[in-house]
């Protein structure tokens, strides 16, 4: 049996729910960007006062607001350190990234 010959109230029932997943990602997808946003901003700062990319302290500080919320939330908090560090790591990448290029003007 595949999704595609199915009964009709369980097909209408998975299509709901999909089109609901579907708002849920364009969602994630649309506020990721609004962070990329701040992220490169931090980056070309960072880089324009000679601060290093990768702040731990900070990353401490969010893994354990993260959890939290995570647990409040119902959501494996294990997973929300994960997904944290997977993005911090890219916008790490984008700060070393930013740093390696002339443009940004040193400031004192
Ligand atoms: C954005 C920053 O740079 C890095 C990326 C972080 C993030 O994506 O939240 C947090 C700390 C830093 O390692 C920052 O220092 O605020």
């Amino acid at each position: 049996m595949t999704t595609s010959d199915i009964d009709e109230s369980v097909r209408a029932e998975l299509d709901r729910l999909r089109a609901s997943i579907d708002n849920i990602d364009a969602a994630v997808v649309h506020m990721l960007a609004e962070r990329f946003k701040c992220t490169q901003q931090v980056g070309h700062l960072k880089a324009q006062h000679h601060l290093p990319p990768a702040d731990p302290a900070r990353e401490a500080r969010q893994i354990a607001r993260l959890r939290q919320l995570a647990e409040s939330a119902k959501l494996d908090p294990a997973f929300a350190e994960k997904l944290l560090n997977f993005i911090i790591a890219e916008v790490i990448r984008h700060h070393e990234q930013i740093a390696d290029q002339p443009g940004d003007r040193p400031r004192r």
